[in-house]
């Protein structure tokens, strides 16, 4: 290995506490961290995971096909029981498929979960282990062209037919044609359709079939089904995102996914679920996840290349006449990166709650009990979307900060961009998701102006709140939970009181809803500002005595939380909460913790813990040999294969000679 950069081994020397033990925190525990280790070096150490050719090198068609080469190895491997634990199975399919989407991603991301958790016990031992053991690969289709928000106008049918026992699905319009499912096109031969169902002329809803669409045998499409793949897309290139029509394509009545809802053989419906929105579990499991697994590790990834580089590049001046300083060192710089990287741990905190909360109300909801459902769904919607927003935007800021470089495919910001960009949109839009939250607080507020008490998130809409911050200069975490308590309480509170108001004058209230929407996703975005900021204080309450990393991470949660209120300072301030000298002091304490954190920049990034392999980076390696790595890069661009090219002899040539050799 080649040595380490000088000027990244200085700032691992300089660091105050030791990274392992923080990425041990990061991971749940030191065993996690060894076990995560030891899927990883295993799958580096394979070839068929890392020596395949080249990703930015490959046409699309080259990459798809690429990455179906390497689903192949894994679905191998998984057959042999070696991935049981869904974490081992995750590992490896991040180092497989670095910032890449796996064709067979919604297989095991949606279409087996839903097969787990919406069929029947007999459906559940049918089509569970054919999936598990990828006698079936399966999407989760639901999205059409015309409808991909709204689940209720959602054109494909499934009509019953009570004498022959099956459903009929069709494709009515061309805006009914399933658009988008990830591993539709090409990849499946099964897929959970999701369709309105049709009884004796009654529309019964969305609801779950399991639909054949290729032949096991030599993967032809099924008669009155058409399928294929929807083209070129910002990024996701290694995936086959499709479109699906179907002509009258029957199916068995048993098709239907029956954990939820029967339909008897003469036609009888009996729902089972007690929430009428049981159907749509798969998406709360899968924006659970997101909140960690997509948004915070892609920021993560970026945070690490960035302030890598940041310490390798060296440019300008910073004392008149002196060497040049590492760019990190400006202070504008550390305003680029350093706040991102403390969104990055709080987010990372409130993805490891978001996870564990997920796992716990889920299992309350499988036996039955639905009571914290609408808390489950309003935190992971809310979640989803203020992480993934402030995730794409940090990104972003990332590669600015890289310069030049930042911009070449090199740098490996783009290929984590466009993945982690597409988790704004997929699984519920943001603003939407925003609105969902949005209706549940207008709910929780409603309940706190009756008087009633209000519980887990909203739990401070019903609290006294204080009406002048008391913030000083020591930051106490209790003192800025309280100021984010009061900002959310205030905007939920003024968009819940403009509601009513203009109710009371008239409006009916889908209309009143429309009008206070903007300040209503407002009031759902520093509500989960104050939640992710609460689970950060909680973090640090929680923390075993580790005084280094204890120290180190609060600077990063006061970070955090005082440039949040340095970029919303109109929330705080307008109603008198806090004083213009406070904020004066919040801006100044910015500036300070970027500079108490600065030393200590390169070891927080590498606690992530990330191989060079998954960062896909040249300027943000381990080593820090980016000038050697970038030059190689660039040779290897397959332009320089020759030393004039093709397009010479075809178009320049007869411009500039007048002749051509062609
Ligand atoms: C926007 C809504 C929520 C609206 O639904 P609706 O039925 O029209 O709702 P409504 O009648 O207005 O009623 C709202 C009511 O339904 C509740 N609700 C909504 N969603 C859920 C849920 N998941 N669990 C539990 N409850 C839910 C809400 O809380 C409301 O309750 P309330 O009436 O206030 O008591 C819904 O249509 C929706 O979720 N749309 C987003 C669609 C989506 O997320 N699609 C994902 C497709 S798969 C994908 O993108 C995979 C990508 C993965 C990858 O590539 O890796
Ligand atoms: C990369 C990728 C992968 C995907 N994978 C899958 C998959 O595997 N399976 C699948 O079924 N689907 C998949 N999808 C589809 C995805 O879930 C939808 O695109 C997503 O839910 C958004 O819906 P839409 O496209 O209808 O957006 P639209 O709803 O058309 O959004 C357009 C605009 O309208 C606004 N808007 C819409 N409704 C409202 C409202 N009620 N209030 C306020 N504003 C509103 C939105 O905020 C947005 O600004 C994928 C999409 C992408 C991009």
């Amino acid at each position: 290995m080649a040595a380490v950069n000088p000027d990244l081994q200085s700032e691992r020397d300089g660091a105050t506490f030791d990274t392992n033990k923080l990425t041990f925190l990061l991971d749940g525990g030191e065993g996690m961290t060894e076990r995560r280790r030891e899927v990883e070096a295993e799958a580096l150490a394979d070839p068929e995971v890392t020596g395949g050719p080249h990703y930015h090198f490959m046409s699309r068609p080259e990459q798809y096909s690429d990455a179906v080469r390497k689903a192949v190895h894994y679905m191998k491997q998984a057959k042999t029981g070696k991935f049981d634990n869904p974490a081992d199975a995750h590992w490896y399919r991040n180092t497989l498929w670095p910032n890449e989407m796996a064709p067979i991603g919604l297989h095991t991301t949606m279409f087996l979960p839903t097969l787990e958790n919406n069929s029947s016990p007999e459906q559940k031992e049918k089509w569970a282990p054919l999936a598990k053991d990828f006698k079936i690969i399966g999407t989760y289709s639901q999205t059409e062209m015309g409808h991909g928000t709204n689940l209720k106008a959602l054109e494909t049918t499934a009509t019953y037919e009570p004498e022959l026992e099956q459903f009929i699905l069709h494709s009515p319009t061309l805006s009914s044609i399933k658009w988008w499912p990830g591993g539709l096109g090409k990849t499946s031969n099964f897929a959970v359709v999701m369709a309105s169902m049709i009884i004796k002329g009654k529309n019964y809803g969305m609801h779950p079939f399991i639909v054949q669409l290729r032949s096991l045998e030599d993967h032809t499409v099924i008669t009155g089904i058409e399928v294929g793949d929807i083209g070129p897309k910002f990024g996701f290139n290694t995936i086959d995102n499709g479109y699906l029509k179907f002509d009258h394509v029957r199916i068995p009545r048993e098709n239907l996914l029956m954990k939820n809802a029967v339909v008897e053989p003469d036609g009888t419906y009996v729902r089972i679920a007690k929430n009428e929105k049981a159907a749509y579990s798969t998406m709360i499991f899968v924006r659970a996840m997101i909140v960690l697994e997509v948004a915070t590790r892609g920021l993560a990834q970026a945070c690490t290349i960035a302030v890598r580089y940041s310490c390798v590049r060296r440019q300008s001046e910073l004392v008149p006449g002196g060497p040049e300083p590492k760019v990190l060192d400006f202070q504008t710089q550390q305003y680029k990166l350093l706040p991102v990287l403390a969104s990055c741990y709080a987010y990372w905190f409130s993805g490891l709650f978001i996870r564990m909360t997920y796992f716990q109300i889920n299992y309350e909801i499988q036996q039955g009990n639905i009571d914290l459902l609408p808390e489950l769904h309003a935190v992971s919607s809310g979640l989803k979307a203020f992480t993934s927003y402030g995730s794409m935007a940090g990104i972003e800021q990332c590669r600015l900060a890289c310069g030049g470089h930042g911009f070449s495919q090199a740098s490996g910001l783009p290929k984590i961009y466009t993945t982690m960009t597409a988790g704004c949109t997929y699984e519920g839009e943001n603003s939407v998701l925003y609105l969902q939250m949005a209706r549940y607080l207008m709910k929780s507020f409603l309940q706190a102006e009756k008087g009633e008490t209000t519980t887990n998130s909203v739990a401070y809409l019903s609290k006294k709140n204080l009406d002048k911050c008391v913030l000083g200069a020591t930051l106490s975490p209790d003192t800025i939970i309280a100021a984010y308590e009061h900002r959310a309480a205030r905007l939920v509170r003024k968009a819940g009181l403009r509601v009513n108001a203009l109710e009371a004058a008239g409006k009916p209230y889908h209309e009143a809803w429309n009008l206070t929407s903007v300040q209503f996703t407002k009031a759902a975005e520093a509500h989960c500002h104050y939640f992710v900021v609460l689970k950060f204080a909680d973090t640090l309450e929680e923390m075993e005595d580790e005084a280094e990393i204890h120290n180190v991470l609060l600077q990063l949660f006061q970070l955090y939380a005082c440039y949040g209120i340095t970029n919303y300072a109109a929330d705080f301030t307008e109603d008198g909460f806090m004083s213009q000298e406070q904020l004066d002091m919040v801006r100044l304490r910015v500036l300070d913790l970027m500079a108490d954190i600065r030393p200590n920049a390169v070891a927080l990034v590498d606690s992530f813990d990330y191989p060079d392999h998954i960062l896909g980076s040249v300027l943000g390696r381990y080593d820090g040999n980016v000038y050697e790595n970038l030059y190689k890069w660039a040779k290897d661009s397959p332009l320089n294969k020759t030393e004039v090219h093709d397009s010479y002899y075809k178009y320049l040539q007869p411009m500039i000679t007048g002749k051509s050799n062609l």
